[in-house]
């Protein structure tokens, strides 16, 4: 197949997206609109030069624009335009189930309500299942930066809201902040029946890989690109098949890789990991999920029965129901069929 072929083939087959931060899809154009409508002045002169302060060398630098970024977001209608508009975007994708981060710590500290934050975004997933045909999963992120005492708070304010939340992950800057400083608060979580997923494996080593999946116990690692280097905890991530959400883009935006020809997703993929890809956070990367597969495709030799893989993961590596995992797997077999 030609590389256009492929990516024909990609844009037409159903899948899902399990690594997105809401506020990371927060595009300049709309960053903008929101500090007029909130009387915010943004440091910066237009949404072009916006863009062009989005070159970053490592992990922190882009954390450093996204909580600046975030600032724009206070009203329930401004979490409900920001996930709105995601949304929309990922239909033209071929996204049929998303399962998104939001950084709860990141707008209290604002003395932005848990409240007015999740209302907006969860209208805005219950209106992208009934008008775009886009199920959904609601993780609440703890930012690992922050102490953990911060973050048992931050589960206290979500308590009344546990019905509309699956479960919760780890980001935020990596190094230095290893998953064991938030044990204690992943386990009460656990007992709350929520589900866990940690970033691991970006920036941070194998070593912080293992104790996600030993002391915090998750389901999924976010990231694990490190998890390369140490020969036994692949083991472990294929005997176990623990999902691994890698997001190409913004490993070449954040030079976790050097260049895309360099990236490890058909490394992974060989060893047998249940590997999916991702955009993290498309508005500060440079895309949504097609523009993932379609850098991939045209750098790396990837196959179609590759992307197809990639598409079945999603599915399996996902937070549905057994039965709607069937359902989903099915429809991709049948689309994967005439394409
Ligand atoms: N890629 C990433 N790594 C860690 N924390 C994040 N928050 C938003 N995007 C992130
Ligand atoms: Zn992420």
């Amino acid at each position: 197949m030609t590389k256009a072929q492929l990516q024909q083939l990609a844009a037409a087959l159903p899948k899902a997206e399990l690594h997105l931060h809401i506020e990371g899809s927060l595009e300049p154009e709309l960053m903008f609109q929101l500090a007029e409508r909130n009387g915010i002045t943004l440091p910066y002169a237009s949404v072009e030069a916006l863009r062009q302060a989005y070159q970053f060398t490592n992990l922190q630098e882009f954390l450093d624009l996204y909580y600046q970024g975030m600032s724009v977001l206070q009203t329930e209608q401004d979490f409900y335009d920001l996930t709105w508009a995601y949304l929309q975007r990922i239909a033209a994708d071929g996204v049929i189930h998303t399962e998104i981060f939001f950084d709860p710590q990141g707008h209290l500290s604002r003395n932005i309500s848990f409240e007015t934050q999740i209302q907006g975004i969860y209208r805005a997933l219950c209106d992208g299942e009934t008008k775009l045909g886009i199920s959904f999963r609601l993780i609440m992120s703890f930012l690992r930066h922050l102490s953990e005492q911060s973050a048992f708070d931050t589960l206290e304010q979500a308590m009344p809201w546990l019905d509309r939340i699956d479960g919760v992950g780890l980001d935020s800057s990596e190094l230095g902040h290893p998953p064991e400083k938030f044990t204690r608060v992943f386990a009460r979580c656990r007992e709350l029946g929520l589900r866990v997923t940690a970033h691991a494996g970006e920036e941070g080593p194998p070593e912080y890989v293992w104790q996600a999946l030993d002391l915090l116990k998750v389901q999924r690692i976010d990231h694990g690109n490190r998890s390369l280097e140490d020969v036994t905890l692949i083991e472990r991530l294929r005997n176990d098949q623990v999902p691994l959400t890698v997001c190409p883009l913004s490993n070449l935006k954040l030079c976790v890789v050097t260049e895309m020809s360099q990236h490890p997703i058909l490394k992974l993929l060989d060893a047998g990991l249940l590997v999916t890809i991702n955009s993290d956070d498309p508005a500060y990367f440079g895309g949504y999920m097609m523009d993932n597969f379609r850098v991939l495709s045209e750098n790396i030799p990837i196959t179609a029965a590759q992307i197809v893989q990639l598409m079945r993961n999603s599915f399996t590596g996902s937070w549905l129901s057994e039965t709607e995992k069937q359902a989903c797997l099915q429809r991709l077999e049948a689309a994967a069929l005439i394409s």
